[in-house]
C-alpha cells in the first residue's frame, strides 16, 4: 500500500474547495504506485487523482508542470495540474507538495500486441514533435554521467560473472559520449513502460507519472520504450511488436543516419539505466513493503541485446 500519507475528509475538502468542482464525492487511496501518495478523488465535477509529493526532485515540481501544459495543450492525453481559482497549480496539503489532475481513462496493458505498440510509438513521436522546436531544459538525474559515476560503485557488489557485461556497458558508454550528446533532442518521458501507460482495448487512453521527464536525446527514449513494451521473455526484441512500435513513430518522426547508426547502443544504454536503478532501488528498500523491481531482468536485456537484433526503419 502507497499511500505514505493518510488524509482527513475535512482536510482534503477544505484544499478541494478553491478549484470550484463541486462537492467531494468520496477518496481512495490508490496501492499501486511506490513513490508518492496518490488519491482517486471524486468530486460533484468528474474524476480526479490528487498526487502528494512525498520524495524525489520536488524542486523540479514547475519544470513537470510547465511540460504537461505544452503537452496538454498539444491534444496528448496526460494528467497536467489544475489551477485553483486563484490560478495555482502547485499547492500545499499535509505540509506536502499537492497536485490535482485530471484522472484518465484506461488500464494498464501487461502482455502488449503489435497494435498496442503501434500506439506507444505514435504517442512518443508525439510527445517529441510538440517540444522539440522548444526544449525545456532539464538533465535528467539518471542520465549518461550519472550511469558512468554509479556503475563502477555498483560494481562492487555484483558476482564476478557479472563484471565483464557491465564493464563493457560503461566503456561504450564512455566511448560514445561526444556521438550520443550530438542527436536530435526533444523531452523525453524518459520511464515509458507499461505500467506509466493506459488504454482501453488497443487505444491508448494516457501516460502518466512523468517524474523522469527531461530533455535529452529522443533515441534514448525510444530504446526506454521499446526494451519494456517489446522484449520476449527471453529478451530478444520480438520483431511483430518492435516494428509496429518503430514503424508507428517513424511514420512521424524520421530518423537521422546517426540515430540508426547508435540505436544498438542506445538499446544497450536504456538497459544499463534501469540495471543500476533498480540495484539501487534494490538496496534502499531491502525490508519495506514497498514493490522492489528486480534488477536482472535488465542485466538479461543487456546479455541479449549484445546482439544487434533490431534495425531502426532508416530514413533521412
Ligand atoms: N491521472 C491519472 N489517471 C488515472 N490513473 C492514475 C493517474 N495518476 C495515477 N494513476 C494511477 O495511480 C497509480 C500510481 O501512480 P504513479 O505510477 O504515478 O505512482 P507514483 O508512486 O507517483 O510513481 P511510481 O510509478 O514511481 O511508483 C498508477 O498506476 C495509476 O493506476
Ligand atoms: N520504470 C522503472 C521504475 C520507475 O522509474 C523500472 O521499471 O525500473
Amino acid at each position: 500500500m502507497s499511500v505514505f500519507t493518510p488524509l482527513e475528509q475535512h482536510e482534503l475538502e477544505t484544499f478541494l474547495a478553491p478549484y470550484g468542482l463541486g462537492r467531494l464525492h468520496e477518496f481512495q487511496g490508490i496501492a499501486a504506485g511506490t513513490e508518492n501518495s496518490n488519491f482517486f478523488v471524486s468530486l460533484e465535477g468528474g474524476e480526479f487523482v490528487l498526487t502528494l509529493v512525498e520524495r524525489g526532485p520536488v524542486d523540479d515540481l514547475p519544470f513537470f508542470i510547465e511540460l504537461l501544459d505544452v503537452l496538454h495543450q498539444a491534444d496528448l492525453a496526460v494528467p497536467y495540474a489544475l489551477r485553483d481559482r486563484d490560478g495555482m497549480a502547485l499547492r500545499s496539503l499535509a505540509e506536502k507538495p499537492a497536485l490535482l489532475q485530471p484522472r484518465l481513462p484506461g488500464s494498464h496493458v501487461s502482455e502488449p500486441n503489435p497494435h498496442h505498440c503501434a500506439e506507444v510509438g505514435d504517442w512518443l513521436a508525439q510527445l517529441h514533435l510538440a517540444t522539440r522546436e522548444r526544449v525545456l531544459e532539464r538533465p535528467s538525474d539518471r542520465g549518461l554521467a550519472w550511469m558512468l559515476e554509479q556503475g563502477p560503485s555498483l560494481a562492487l557488489s555484483l558476482p564476478d560473472e557479472q563484471l565483464p557485461l557491465l564493464r563493457d556497458a560503461l566503456a561504450e558508454i564512455q566511448a560514445l559520449l561526444p556521438r550520443l550528446q550530438t542527436l536530435p533532442r526533444a523531452n523525453l518521458h524518459a520511464d515509458l513502460f507499461r505500467d506509466n501507460v493506459l488504454f482501453e482495448g488497443t487505444h491508448l487512453t494516457g501516460v502518466i507519472d512523468f517524474y523522469n521527464a527531461c530533455s535529452g536525446p529522443m533515441l534514448y527514449d525510444l530504446a526506454i520504450t521499446v526494451n519494456d513494451w517489446c522484449s520476449t521473455p527471453d529478451g530478444p526484441l520480438d520483431p511483430a511488436r518492435t516494428q509496429a512500435l518503430l514503424g508507428a513513430y517513424s511514420t512521424q518522426r524520421h530518423f537521422t543516419p546517426a540515430e540508426a547508426e547508435l540505436w544498438p547502443a542506445m538499446l544497450r544504454i536504456a538497459c544499463v539505466r534501469f540495471w543500476l536503478s533498480r540495484l539501487i532501488a534494490a538496496e534502499e528498500n531491502a525490508g519495506r513493503t514497498v514493490l522492489i523491481k528486480n534488477p536482472d531482468e535488465f542485466r538479461c536485456l543487456l546479455e541479449a541485446r549484445q546482439q544487434a537484433d533490431s534495425a531502426l526503419p532508416f530514413a533521412l
